[in-house]
């Protein structure tokens, strides 16, 4: 959320408003950007899976609508979430990123997880109810920590065969049940990289729609160990001095602003701000 935009659940059955618009393909984009009127949508008979009402923009009603197909309308085209998160207005992505997180869950509990029988949507709520059964099913959400590891001068960054070829980023990974955030990171650091870690401390979170993870950051200093990479996982990790990084993930990542925070305060620059 941001002063512009507020999340909210609307009643579908009221018109108007603005409307961003889902496919598989990602966002629907014209010359204006991701929000369109949603009168004038509707008038264009698009083929629309399911709608929900997400918040206020400025005031204005947003609403959610997934098309079953990916039939973009005339004029218009797709753009997937990471093109907004890498470039354009973060209220822009704020938005996107909300509807992708909603859509996600709507797609994927249309069923009963118990019983399989269809889910309905709850009025006022964003839940998916399945009445057989009295069970609410809501918007799913996944820790998942993310490290600085640092040695003095030197940041301990790695690689994972998925990134953009050069990119060194923290390391992280989702908490498993049973874990608080420290066992997590422990364990993480552990299994990636085969390091010891002390002085753990926590630094900022941030929601990270890719498809429904929370980020909670944190710092941490090196407490022991050689560096052993997980197979698969981890393709190259290693110390960098603070004044000799590789390329970095991007700039609104809250990996960046882990290590952009930490070179900062070592070199004695104004310190960035996490964008959330
Ligand atoms: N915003 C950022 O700066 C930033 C930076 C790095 C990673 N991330 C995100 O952090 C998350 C975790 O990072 P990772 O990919 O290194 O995780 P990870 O190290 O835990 O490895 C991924 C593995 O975790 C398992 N997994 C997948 N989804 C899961 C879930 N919802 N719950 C539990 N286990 C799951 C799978 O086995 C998968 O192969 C990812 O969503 C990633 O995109 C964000
Ligand atoms: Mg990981
Ligand atoms: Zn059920």
């Amino acid at each position: 959320m941001s002063a512009r935009w507020t999340t909210a659940v609307l009643d579908t059955n009221v018109s108007g408003g603005l409307v961003v618009v889902r496919s598989a393909e990602g966002f629907m984009v014209d010359a204006n950007g991701a929000l369109f009127p949603r009168d004038w949508f509707k008038r264009q008979e698009p083929d629309i899976r399911f709608e929900h009402g997400i918040g206020h923009y400025d005031g204005q009603p947003v609403y959610l609508a997934e098309l079953h197909g990916a039939q973009a309308l005339p004029g218009c085209s797709w753009r997937g979430l990471r093109q907004f998160m890498l470039e354009g207005d973060f209220d822009t992505y704020k938005i996107l990123g909300y509807a992708a997180q909603i859509a996600t869950w709507a797609r994927e509990h249309r069923f009963c997880g118990s019983c399989g029988q269809a889910m309905t949507q709850v009025p006022r709520e964003r839940a998916m109810y399945c009445e057989p059964c009295d069970l609410r099913s809501y918007p799913r959400i996944s820790p998942s920590m993310i490290v600085l590891v640092t040695r003095g001068d030197e940041i301990l960054l790695a690689r994972s065969p998925r990134f953009v070829t050069g990119v060194y980023s923290t390391l992280a990974g989702f908490a498993e049940p049973g874990e608080s955030a420290e066992d997590c990171l422990v364990r993480e650091v552990r299994e990636e990289v085969a390091l010891e870690v002390q002085n753990i401390q926590y630094v900022g979170s941030q929601c990270w729609p890719f498809p429904h993870s929370m980020m909670l950051g944190f710092h941490a200093e090196y407490a022991g160990g050689e560096i052993v990479m997980q197979p698969d996982e981890i393709e190259d990790a290693r110390w960098f001095r603070v004044d000799a990084l590789p390329p970095l993930p991007a700039g609104r990542s809250i990996a960046r602003y882990l290590i952009d925070l930490y070179v900062a305060r070592r070199l004695g620059l104004p310190e960035p701000v996490l964008p959330r």
